[in-house]
Formats: C-alpha cells, structure tokens, sequence
C-alpha cells in the first residue's frame, strides 16, 4: 500500500473490502491498485482516529441492544449512548467500512459485492425481463453505515402531506408538524443561506448535507436542457413552496467525501465507552421468554452461534428486508408462515406484508457528439487526494432530479407522485489512468451512454416478503408484486412522456447528438413505434426501474404501536424504515432518520 507522508494521529490499518475488484471496473486493473492505495493512504479520507472499531469480546447483558448500523440503527445506538447510564451493544452482520466507498463518484462501485451487499434479487415475475429470469436487483448494505453506504446520498424530507397519509393509516402523532423537529435534529445543513433557506433546514444535526463540491459542464447543460423544455429549475426540492421541478440536489456529504449515519452518529469507544460495536455479527433471532424480549441469537464472523440479553430493550433496526426476516425466525409473524417452518408461535402478526418501493422505468440514451472516454484518470485522481475535488466529489449527472406531477396526482396535495433520476460519466474506472481513455475500445465511434429513469413515487401496488427456509441464515423470498395495481402503469407512462420531452430538447440533440441506445431499446421498437403506448409497456416490463427505498414490513398500527413497540411482545421495538405505513414522495433516508430520532427518544422517555 503506498502512503502518503501524513502523519494521521492513528495507525493507517488497511480494512474493508478495495475497489480493485468492483464489478463497475471488472478484472484488477493496476490503475485501480494504485489509487486504491493512494485513498487509504489519505488521512482526511481513511480519518483512522475517528472510525469505530469493532469489539473483540462482549459483556453477557447490556441495557440496550440495537441490530443493524443503517441510518436507523446508527441513529438509534449514538443517540441512547448519549446517556452515560445506558450500556448500548450494536450489532452488525457487515464489516468495516471501505475507505473507497467514501468517494461519491464511486457510489456503484459496491453493489453486488457481496461482502458489503446482501445483494438480494426480487422473485422473478413479469418485471425487470432485462435480467433473464433472475428478477430485479435489490442492493442493500451489508456492512458499517447499512444501505448509505450504498446510496446516491440524496437528502429529501418529502412532502407534508405523505405524513398526514401515514396519520391516516394510523401513525397517530406522526403527522409533518410533529416530525420536523426531528427532521431538525438530523440535519447539518451547510447551505443554508446560499443554497436554501433556515425556514426549511436546520444547521445544528451532526450529518452534513450540502452540494456536492462538482458540477461539471454535463451537469448545466443538462438543467439548460430540462428549462428549455419548460420545466422550472428550482434551489431546493425540500422547500415546500417549489415542490415540483429539476434541481441539483443537497447530499449526504462533507469535505468531498460521503457521509453516512454511522460516522455521524457512531462515536469510537474511547470517547464512547458505555457503546460497544461488533461487526460480522449476523442476528438470527430474538429471545422471547414469557411475551418479552430477553436477547438475542447471532452467529459471529467464525461461524459460532452467540447469545447476548438486554436487560431494558431489544432494538431491530435491520432495514425493510431483514427486519421482517430475523422476527419470522423469532416467533412472531403470520400464524400460517411460521406453522409451515416449525417455527413456535409468539405473536400472530403481519409481518413481512404491506412491502412497498418506488418503482419506474429506464431508458438508455447515446450522445453520439461526446467522445466514449473515461472521466477517471491520473489528473481526475490527483485533483481528489490534493483537495477532495472534481469529478470524483460528486456523482455526475446523478446529482440532479426533478419531482413532477402525473395525470393522476392531485395538485393541490403539493406531493409530486413522479421522480427522475439520470446515471453516466461518473469517474468511476479507468485501466491506464491516461486521458482520453476510451470506455469501450470496440466501438469507439458510439458516444456516451446515459441512461433516465422515471420513477412513481405513490405505487399502489404492493408486495410482501417470505420465509424459504427454517434456516435463518438463507435470504427471505421477496414478491413486490410491480405494477399489480393499473394507476402504477398509467403514472410510470406519464413519466415516459416527460422523458420524450426531455430527450427533445433542441441543447440535448445539438451538444450531443441525443438518441434512444438501440442496443437497449431494440427489443421493444422492434414491435412497435418508439414512445407509442405499446412500446413503454414494453419498456417497462424489460427495463424496469425497481428503486432501493423498501418499506413498510413491520408498519406503524399492523405489527408495532405508534411508539414502534412490537404488538404484543415487551422489551422489543422496530425502528427503520419497516415501520413506515407507506412512501414519502422523494428519497427515504432523511424520514428513516427521523423516525429513528423519535424511536430513541420514546425509549428514552421509557427509560429515564
Ligand atoms: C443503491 C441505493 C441507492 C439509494 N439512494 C438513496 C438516496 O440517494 N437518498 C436516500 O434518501 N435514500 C437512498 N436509498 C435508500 C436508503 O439508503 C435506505 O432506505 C436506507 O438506508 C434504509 O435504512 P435502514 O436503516 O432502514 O436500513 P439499512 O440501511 O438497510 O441498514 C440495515 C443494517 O442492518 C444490518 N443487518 C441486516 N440484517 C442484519 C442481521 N440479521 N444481523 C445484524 N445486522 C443486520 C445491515 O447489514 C445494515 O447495515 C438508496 C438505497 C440504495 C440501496
């Protein structure tokens, strides 16, 4: 590993997994080696005194044990050992944090690896054809920082009246006043003044969100291309007075680098010490003695099965997917479910069910005009480790989105039910690290490829997850059951004709030359006419856009009460993004903070 000549404070220790073998810049290439030692070797990036290290041995009994390190769990943990009286335990399956993970430009570099992704796939069905049979990917994290480490980092609180949609499911005292508070608490928000206004943000929480450091020439031209078209360009997507309309949105990031819950939140233990964090510790069940929850199973990284008891409370906080799965292994989910595995019976509940996500559509575009060369290379690298700029501080075109309205939304509401996303030209690979590199030597006269996704924000649809196994070490089985519901279709083709628009916009075709990638969109123009009704259904089913923002299997009034207290069970709460009743308009993250702001704080009124 080549260092730099810093002197960090604490030993570099060369931990999580490299890029070297990402499945983004497959085969090890030495390019990749070289910087991969180059960002570990970087204080401000690797920052060794601050990460949190995981505990070699554990007490018998804690006062709280919390499962999973997403934004729910890290929140959940920092926050209850903010009280020198409780002694926290948080467990996690994943390991450490990748020091490469912390680039923006490399957000996809870990998806599908399996050492910090669970890597799950949808049950196939008539969705996402463009896998074969194999269903949908479901990235999620697996390690320190849960799915943020994973994320596009995009900071959006929703809208007002997704809350008041929760109220009414039965989220009683959830509604948007109450929550803002919490929203506040979160956020450290490094913009306010330039950027957005105090009305809307708060400075004070200690997760940075802001811009990212780089734009970049693709990044205007496309926002002159989206207000040619007729759409407003607006500052902040969380202000509620322009909730619909394109912007660069404010991120999860500081200093150049992402910003996860975790380094937020989780303090290392010598300023900590009533918090112990242990890693490659995979929860298989809670202990449940005479209707409470006394501990609970985990197998750590050696493969041997531990026991572990919570003399107050036992926390889940192991996302949408995992949550569901270690209460079925508990005892506590559909009577029928649990019968079938020989599960004993503790509580007869709708666990797993009401399993909602964003769902949409992505079409893939050439720009025949720009050169097909790669945005990585040694002066890309050597911009990043001086100063934590350039392309590498940010994540290209994906930095903007826009919030729009269907035919079927009501407008009054103020809550746009259509997100769009855009994905290319990230400095995410290189082989030699020289300019003008080219990404794909066999046909260097295509262009760039991007792609546009169209995503519906309120789905009707809705799924659920399963047992496959009585082993709780095999994955759930999940049915999102896409586009079930007819609106789901009609608002995910209002989408496809905003794109049309887009995609026409007189900048887009005289920088760049814009047409459909005929290697993508063949399948479906082969039967009919490009952007007829038959040709999005087409494209819909085959590139099926199935987004990361699960939610809804452990909701607030089906499996816990409005303090997330599991139904019928003392001692055990949920506190992710299991127990939203259903979608905020926009991406999950800073709701899932904010629920998990108020779980701490209802069991700290329990308790204190
Ligand atoms: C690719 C991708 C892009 C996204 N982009 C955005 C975005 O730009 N903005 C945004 O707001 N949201 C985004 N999201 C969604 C957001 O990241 C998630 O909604 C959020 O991370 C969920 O938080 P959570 O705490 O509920 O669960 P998770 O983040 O999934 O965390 C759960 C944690 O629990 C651990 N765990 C699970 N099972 C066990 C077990 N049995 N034992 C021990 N530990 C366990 C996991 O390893 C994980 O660390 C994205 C998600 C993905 C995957």
């Amino acid at each position: 590993m080549i260092l730099a000549p810093e002197e960090c404070g604490c030993p570099l220790i060369e931990e999580g997994v490299s890029i070297e073998n990402s499945p983004i810049c497959s085969g090890t290439l030495l390019f990749m080696v070289l910087l991969e030692g180059y960002i570990r070797g970087r204080c401000k990036i690797a920052t060794p005194c601050a990460n949190v290290r995981s505990a070699e041995q554990l007490d018998a009994r804690y006062d709280f044990i919390v499962v999973g390190s997403g934004p729910a769990g890290a929140i959940v943990a920092g926050r209850l050992s903010e009280d020198k009286n409780f002694n926290v335990l948080l467990l996690e399956a994943g390991g450490q944090e990748p020091t490469g993970a912390r680039i923006p430009s490399f957000y996809r570099a870990f998806w599908s690896n399996k050492e910090v992704d669970w890597d799950y796939r949808t049950e196939p069905d008539n969705y996402c054809l463009d896998q074969g049979d194999k269903g949908c990917p479901w990235p999620r994290g697996k390690v320190l920082g849960g799915s943020s480490l994973l994320n596009g980092m995009m900071y959006h609180r929703g809208h007002a009246a997704d809350y008041d949609d929760w109220v009414k499911l039965g989220a009683e005292g959830w509604s948007w006043e109450e929550n803002l508070p919490y929203f506040d608490m979160t956020e450290g928000n490094k913009e306010i003044g330039t950027i957005v206004s105090q009305k809307h943000h708060s400075s004070s929480g200690p997760l940075p969100v802001q811009r990212f450091r780089y734009q970049g020439p693709a990044v205007y031209k496309l926002l002159d291309a989206l207000n040619e078209t007729g759409f407003s360009i607006i500052a902040d997507m969380n202000d509620p007075e322009t909730p619909d309309g394109f912007t660069i949105a404010q991120a999860f990031n500081d200093n150049g680098q992402r910003y996860t819950t975790a380094r937020a939140y989780l303090k290392p233990k010598s300023e900590r010490p009533n918090l112990t964090v242990k890693l490659g510790a995979h929860v298989t069940r809670v202990i449940v003695t005479d209707d409470t929850a006394t501990g609970v199973e985990f197998i750590d990284s050696d493969g041997n099965s531990n026991i572990v008891y919570a003399s107050r409370e036992v926390i889940l906080s192991a996302g949408a997917l995992n949550t569901p799965h270690i209460l079925l292994h508990s005892g506590i989910g559909p009577r029928e479910t649990l019968e079938k595995y020989n599960i004993p019976v503790k509580a007869d509940l709708p666990v797993g069910l009401n399993l909602q996500n964003h769902v949409g559509v992505t079409v893939s575009f050439i720009l025949p005009k720009l050169n097909d060369t790669r945005v990585l290379d040694w002066s890309t690298l050597a911009t990043y480790l001086l100063n934590q700029e350039g392309p590498m501080a940010s994540t290209s075109i994906t930095q903007v989105t826009g919030l729009l309205y269907s035919s079927l939304a009501d407008k009054r509401k103020k809550q746009p039910d259509l997100q769009f996303f855009f994905n290319g030209m990230y400095a995410e690979c290189s082989k030699t690290g020289f300019v003008g590199e080219t990404i794909d030597s066999d046909c260097q006269e295509r262009g760039t490829n991007i792609t546009a996704n169209a995503v519906a924000l309120l789905p009707k649809s809705k799924g659920y997850l399963t047992l496959q196994s009585s082993d709780p070490l095999v994955s759930p089985l999940f049915y999102p059951n896409f586009f079930s519901h007819p609106d789901d279709m009609i608002v995910a083709k209002d989408g496809l004709r905003y794109l049309k628009k887009i995609s026409e916009s007189k900048i887009l075709e005289s920088e760049y030359g814009i047409e459909l990638d005929p290697e993508a969109t063949d399948e479906c123009s082969e039967t009919s006419e490009d952007w007829s009704d038959d040709w999005m259904e087409c494209m819909i089913r085959l590139h099926t856009d199935a987004q990361n923002h699960q939610l809804g299997t452990t909701a607030i009034g089906l499996v816990v009460d409005p303090q997330l207290k599991v139904y019928g069970i003392e001692g055990l709460r949920v506190i992710d993004a299991s127990v939203m009743p259903s979608q905020p308009t926009g991406n999950p993250q800073a709701a899932i903070m904010m629920v998990a702001e108020r779980g701490a704080a209802f069991i700290k009124d329990t308790h204190s």
